[in-house]
């Protein structure tokens, strides 16, 4: 069974697209779900969160305090880092079991938002990277949370820039409404389902072509 991971920078669409997965049949784990789930419900994360943020990192009835966290990380690349250094690991270990579960599927998708920053996309037979000018992305993001600007920049500059994922990726989807998103997510699961070429020769192909 084929492993795809799929990203894309803040506000590219990335969960957009892979819901169109899912109305496919396609099993999505969502990783940044994953690890909202895990910050709250394994003690040994949230015991080394409280030692590194402070107990403000939790509200009183133990949901995690997103904004406080997000305010510490996403202005400071070391906490982030330590940050990621925490939940990481217990994420990976989630997907493992998860893929367990998806045994019988065509192939799934993994949706992370630091797929390549993580290292997590090596784990992957292909990736999707999903694309938009910046100021979109931005855009949206202020939109849909009601965050001012410079928040919504600030999460985007701690990301890769996209240049630098394009060139990683296998395959990528353009979302900034200059092509339709649903037959381009429709080509692309007729070919994980028809033409399953080994990762590095798919890489290989689009790198000859300049696709
Ligand atoms: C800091 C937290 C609590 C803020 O939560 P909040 O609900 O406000 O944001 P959310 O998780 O939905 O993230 C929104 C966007 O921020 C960006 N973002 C999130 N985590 C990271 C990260 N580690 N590095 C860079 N950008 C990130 C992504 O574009 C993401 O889609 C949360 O983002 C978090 O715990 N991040 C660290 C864990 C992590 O890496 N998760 C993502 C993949 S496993
Ligand atoms: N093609 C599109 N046209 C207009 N709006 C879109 C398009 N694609 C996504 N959006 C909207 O943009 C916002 C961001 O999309 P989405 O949540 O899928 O992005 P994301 O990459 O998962 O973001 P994040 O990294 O913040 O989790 C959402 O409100 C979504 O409805």
């Amino acid at each position: 069974m084929l492993k795809i991971g799929i990203t894309g920078n803040i506000g590219s669409g990335k969960t957009t697209v892979s819901r169109l997965f899912e109305l496919l049949g396609i099993p999505v784990f969502y990783a940044d779900d994953e690890a909202k789930k895990v910050m709250t419900a394994d003690p040994e994360l949230t015991t080394g969160i409280q030692l590194e943020f402070g107990s403000e990192a939790y509200f009183d009835d133990g949901t995690l305090n997103r904004k406080y966290i997000a305010g510490i990380v996403f202005n400071n690349p070391a906490q982030l880092q330590k940050l990621n250094a925490l939940v990481h690991p217990a994420v990976f270990r989630a997907f493992d079991a998860w893929v367990l579960q998806h045994s019988s599927a065509p192939y799934v998708l993994k949706e992370a938002a630091v797929l390549f920053e993580s290292g997590s996309y090596k784990d992957c037979d292909y990736t999707i990277l999903v694309t938009a000018p910046t100021p979109m992305r931005i855009a949206r993001v202020m939109q849909r949370d009601g965050i001012s600007e410079a928040e919504a920049q600030a999460r985007n500059d701690r990301q890769m820039p996209e240049e630098e994922k394009q060139a990683l990726a296998s395959f990528v989807l353009c979302n900034d409404n200059s092509q339709l998103i649903i037959p381009q997510v429709l080509a692309l699961h007729e070919q994980f389902l028809t033409l399953p070429l080994p990762r590095l020769l798919q890489h290989d192909i689009r790198r000859f072509f300049s696709l």
